[in-house]
């Protein structure tokens, strides 16, 4: 059984992938992807049912993570008419500290550069700015990807943004005041896979918690087209607990929408109701791609 995430080791994806293996029961390799679509390309790839892929989708602060909706989209796409296709099968949400990770004897007002992802990034842009105040920020693959640059003596004038993990596992120190801009910082992933999961194990499992993910593609460029496209969510008495519009990337203008819908309290009922929902959407010529219905459960 094989577990892809964002790697190298120390990254938040890391921590989070490990953290479903508890919920979740289940023991696997956890193999580090270069990047979020690498991992989710390895799930979508692979034939084996037991092949899954942790990636981050939103965050408190930054919102969703684009990049991860992009290849879920795009993956589910193509592969939309096979039944065995990989879905988002459960979501963990995971409280997320980053830390000013850096080698003994660094002066911050010298540092020239600050790496880390780019999320990461932008969640402490403000607090960056104080402690590195002549820094540039360089967006890197991940966070542990930053520590383990700042850890080759090549970047000996350069800070990364990280995990507390990342920093041990790297042999660096850090500043021990969290550096996110604010608090009570969230970040939710994903557990895609083709293989039904069963929640056990270490659980915090708020079983109230259950949500479909959907692409609306299609809707009309005319008044309440749009309108029309969330009207069926509300007449089934479906809470919609986000809205998102993404471009295409054809053309200017041309927009998919992602829609979150809670399926609470109860998720079996609310699914039978979701069918008729997407037909109604199906006929208004509007294309729904189910990303998955699934779980959500909070981690430490
Ligand atoms: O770089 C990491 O540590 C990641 O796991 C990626 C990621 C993200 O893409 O959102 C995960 C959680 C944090 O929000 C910051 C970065």
């Amino acid at each position: 059984m094989k577990w892809f995430y964002l790697g190298p080791e120390g990254t938040h994806s890391h921590e989070a992938a490990a953290q479903l293996q508890a919920v979740c029961g289940m023991a696997g390799e956890l193999v580090p992807c270069s990047s979020i679509p690498a991992a989710v390309e390895q799930v979508f790839r692979d034939e084996a049912v037991d092949t899954f892929a942790c990636v981050p989708i939103e965050n408190s602060i930054q919102g969703a993570v684009t990049q991860t909706w992009d290849v879920l989209m795009k993956s589910m796409v193509e592969t939309k008419s096979k039944p065995e296709a990989p879905k988002m099968l459960i979501a963990l949400t995971l409280p997320i500290h980053h830390y000013a990770i850096y080698r003994d004897g660094t002066e911050f007002s010298r540092v020239k550069h600050v790496y880390s992802h780019q999320q990461a990034l932008a969640q402490c842009q403000n607090h960056i700015a104080q402690l590195c105040p002549n820094a540039a920020l360089v967006a890197v693959n991940s966070t542990a990807e930053a520590a383990r640059m700042v850890s080759e003596h090549d970047h000996a004038d350069a800070v990364a943004i990280g995990s507390r993990r990342a920093a041990d596992r790297y042999g660096l120190s850090y500043i021990p005041e969290p550096a996110e801009d604010k608090a009570g910082n969230v970040t939710r992933f994903a557990l895609v896979g083709k293989r039904a999961i069963v929640v056990g194990g270490k659980s915090g499992l708020q079983e109230n918690e259950f949500v479909a993910s959907l692409c609306l593609r299609g809707v009309g460029h005319q008044p309440g087209g749009l309108v029309g496209a969330l009207q069926p969510f509300a007449d089934f008495g479906m809470n919609l607990a986000r809205v998102e519009s993404r471009p295409v990337g054809d053309q200017l203008g041309n927009y998919v929408f992602y829609v979150d819908v809670s399926l609470q309290p109860d998720h079996v009922r609310a699914e039978q109701l979701l069918v008729e929902v997407i037909a109604q959407l199906t006929s208004q010529g509007i294309d729904v791609v189910v990303l998955g219905a699934y779980p959500v459960c909070h981690g430490a």
